[in-house]
């Protein structure tokens, strides 16, 4: 029989930004080849699942009033998936999610991929699923491409269309400053943009990422910051020109590189330590060039239970009928 568990659970899932987004050719399936290097950041969004008779979700915090309550958002959907694994058909368990989002939505920061991974861990624990992390990672891919690394965190190589994830050698925590715009982008029409002004003329391919692995290894932030790079950056500036002044702000604070972060519109400012983080997040913020500035810093795990584990039901084995001095230690806990 399913075992829930009664009390809420909280987990919490980072933001990401792409250090390298190579787009490559757009595939039958609707999705571009990519090769992506991710870092997940000191940004995040909370999720707190509590069992229920069906799924209800409730948003507050950043943007709160542009997220889907029903079945358009990740979470939803993730809950919907946890439920069919859980088994019973019908009478599948059910929760109610509520979401705290610091991360803006349509930000290009993988705000919902951040929820919907973080639901995947709560439901695991909320229901005593006992999902390996390479299942959970199969339905973080189904979820979206991002998914998977919301799931995963750190600092990573995205493959495929994204979701198909491998190790990169990481040294040092790096001094992030995001500029969150005055409005989103839509992922699918910054895409589509791309392979518009690719159709009409040639804009820039960042090429290899060789060199930004070897910057990672050596833990140089200095010499990361010129090799930051991101395909979908002048699709997005085409889209939103006023990106240009923020990209500008940023470089004339201080900042060692500003890109565009996935299909945007936050602008990420990567500085040399957490002092100039802060002095260039002042001088930003003080051009009104955005709506937002916040510091973070990357790599973070990626998405996690906050709450304590629950401890699990005891395992009756088959076997002999046993007494309650046989049965077995309690795993988890507090
Ligand atoms: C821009 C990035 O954030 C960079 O990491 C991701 O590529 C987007 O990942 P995501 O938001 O999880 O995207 P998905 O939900 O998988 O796809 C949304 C839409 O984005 C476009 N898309 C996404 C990923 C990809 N490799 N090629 C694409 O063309 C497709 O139009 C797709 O229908
Ligand atoms: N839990 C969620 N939080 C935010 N938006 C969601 C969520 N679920 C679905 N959405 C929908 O997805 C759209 C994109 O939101 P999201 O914040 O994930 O964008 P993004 O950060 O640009 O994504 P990515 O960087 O992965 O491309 C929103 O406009 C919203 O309608």
């Amino acid at each position: 029989m399913l075992h829930v568990v009664d009390a809420p659970l909280v987990a919490r899932a980072p933001a990401k930004v792409n250090l390298h987004l190579a787009v490559g050719a757009l595939r039958k399936d609707g999705y571009h080849e990519l090769t992506t290097v991710y870092q997940a950041l000191s940004l995040h969004d909370e999720i707190t699942v509590r069992a229920a008779d069906s799924i209800a979700i409730s948003v507050r915090g950043e943007g709160a009033d542009d997220v889907p309550l029903g079945s358009t958002n990740l979470v939803w959907q993730a809950a919907e998936l946890m439920a069919e694994k859980a088994g019973h058909g019908k009478r599948g368990p059910r929760a109610s999610i509520a979401i705290t989002k610091g991360i803006p939505v349509a930000g290009g920061l993988a705000g919902g991929s951040a929820d919907a991974a973080a639901t995947l861990v709560a439901l695991n624990e909320l229901w005593q699923l006992e999902l390996s992390r390479s299942e959970l990672l199969e339905l973080a891919a189904r979820l979206g491409s991002d998914v998977p690394f919301s799931l995963s965190g750190g600092t990573s190589v995205g493959v495929g269309r994204g979701e198909q994830l491998l190790p990169v050698l990481s040294r040092n925590t790096y001094h992030w400053v995001l500029a969150f715009a005055k409005g989103g982008l839509s992922t699918p029409a910054v895409y589509r943009e791309l392979d518009r002004l690719r159709a009409v003329g040639a804009p820039p391919r960042i090429g290899a990422a060789d060199d930004l692995m070897h910057a990672l290894a050596a833990g140089d932030a200095r010499q990361l910051a010129p090799l930051l790079g991101n395909d979908l950056q002048a699709a997005a500036v085409t889209l939103m020109p006023a990106l240009r002044r923020t990209l500008r702000a940023g470089t004339d604070a201080g900042a060692l590189a500003a890109i565009v972060s996935g299909s945007g519109p936050t602008c990420a400012f990567l500085c040399a330590d957490e002092d100039d983080a802060i002095n260039v997040s002042v001088e930003v913020s003080s051009t009104g060039v955005c709506r937002t500035v916040r510091t973070a810093t990357g790599p973070v795990p990626g998405a996690r239970l906050v709450t304590a584990p629950h401890p699990r039901p005891p395992r009756r084995e088959p076997g002999p009928p046993r007494t309650d001095d046989d049965l077995d230690p309690v795993e988890g806990g507090a």
